[in-house]
């Protein structure tokens, strides 16, 4: 399976291979059935950040038997006692908010967590959800995405690695 990536520059100076699943359906299953055979076996529940990775949780999550759970952007009123961490990602460049549902806490404290995303870049994203999860009392035992990007990051576990420009 191949796919022509554009280069867009998403900071001045910086430019990516843009890799958006949302709306791919072969990559998006090819992806996900592949991670899910990756996954160590001991894993709980995988969370995910909203928007871009959510459909390949979805895969993962059917292929692996494991329920995921989805950070989200915004707070929303249905929430209850939400954490909330801000966290400045590489393609959109501007502080923005990573949110879990109180709600959710439970499915997280003392379970092994994996993150699922899509890119794994400057590793912002990620670390904001380390915190939430170690926050709320979860061990994040994975972290799996498509691509990672840039430097090495030999704690997660991809499918394979993107150049940035820079
Ligand atoms: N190359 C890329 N494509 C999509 N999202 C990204 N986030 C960081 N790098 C990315």
């Amino acid at each position: 399976m191949t796919r022509d990536l554009p280069i867009v520059e998403v900071a001045p100076g910086v430019s990516v291979a843009l890799f958006n699943m949302l709306g791919d359906t072969d990559v998006t299953e090819a992806a996900g059935i592949e991670l899910a055979r990756l996954l160590p076996a001991d894993i709980d529940v995988l969370v995910t950040p909203e928007v871009k990775a959510l459909s390949l949780a979805h895969v993962l999550s059917r292929e692996s038997r494991r329920p995921y759970i989805v950070i989200r952007k915004t707070q929303k009123p249905y929430m209850i006692d939400p954490v909330a961490r801000e966290v400045v990602s590489i393609t959109t460049g501007k502080p923005q908010l990573l949110v879990l549902d109180g709600l959710d806490v439970s499915k997280i404290r003392g379970k092994k967590v994996a993150i699922v995303d899509d890119v794994v870049s400057s590793g912002g994203t990620l670390a904001s959800l380390r915190q939430i999860i170690e926050e709320v009392g979860g061990e994040v035992a994975a972290v799996v995405a498509v691509f990672t990007e840039g430097q090495e990051r030999p704690e997660v576990t991809a499918l394979g690695h993107l150049p940035l420009f820079t």
